[in-house]
């Protein structure tokens, strides 16, 4: 279980998170859904141990990501692309990846495989289109076969068929137990794959719960977010 609670970051003097608290649950893919600027990165970042609150605590399964004593199998994640080098193949980068985190080799074959990549295992990353990239990140995070998945915007730049791949792969995650938490800023996309949703505005909580409780009393996601998020979004302080 993923647990945030209570997280507020400053950045000098401007607050780009102020008491953010949920929780993405085991068996279930949560969407994290938000505006630009809304600060999913900033939570997802302080989440993974990228950066420090300046209050509350982001825990994975009870304890700080720093703290975990075997990281990699117990989350694996996706923020900003594949974050591979460009003169890197993708083969190399994984098995890199794979090393410094104490897995064992044959998991790069195996999540080549897994994410569509096994034809472009030697092609450079810097030949990669941003969907390819999108994959290669992929592929990283599940290197440790970790049981839970924190991805920032993982449609983006994928085409039509990658992202209906991507939410059959995460689906078949939750479906086997794992956890799933997504950020997106387009609501169409979370509103086919999530089952739970934390909207997110000005860097607070605007609604979380099942999907149909955030929707309830509108008529579509959409008409639901920006009634969620429009007095928020220019509440920052
Ligand atoms: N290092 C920093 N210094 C100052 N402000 C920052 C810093 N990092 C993020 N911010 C600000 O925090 C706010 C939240 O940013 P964040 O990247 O978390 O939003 P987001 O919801 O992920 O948006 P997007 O969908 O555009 O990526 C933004 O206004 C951003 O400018």
């Amino acid at each position: 279980m993923l647990s945030i609670s209570g997280l507020s970051k400053r950045h000098g003097s401007r607050t780009v998170l102020s008491d953010v608290t949920f929780h993405a649950l085991p068996g279930r893919v949560t969407g994290f859904l938000g505006p630009n600027g809304a600060g999913k990165s900033s939570t997802l970042r302080i989440l993974l141990g990228l950066d420090r609150a300046t209050a509350g605590t982001a825990l994975i399964d009870g304890r700080p990501y720093r703290e975990l004593p075997d990281p990699l199998r117990t989350v694996g994640s996706m923020l900003d692309g594949s974050g591979a080098h460009r003169s890197r193949t993708a083969r190399n980068h994984l098995a890199w990846v794979a090393r410094a985190g104490g897995l064992p080799k044959r998991r790069v074959t195996e999540v080549l495989d897994q994410v569509g990549l096994a034809g472009s295992g030697r092609t450079r990353v810097g030949r990669f289109s941003l969907g390819m990239g999108q994959r290669l990140g992929l592929a990283a995070a599940l290197l440790g076969n970790p049981a839970a998945l924190v991805l920032d915007e993982p449609v983006n730049g994928l085409d039509p068929e990658g992202i209906r791949w991507i939410r059959g792969l995460l689906r078949a995650h939750a479906d086997a137990g794992g956890t799933v938490l997504l950020s997106s800023h387009l609501m169409s996309e979370v509103a086919e794959i999530a089952d739970d949703l934390v909207v997110i505005a000005g860097g607070r909580i605007a609604a979380a719960g099942p999907l149909d409780q955030v929707i309830a009393g509108h008529a579509t996601l959409e008409e639901a977010f920006f009634a969620l998020t429009a007095d928020r979004s220019e509440q920052r302080c």
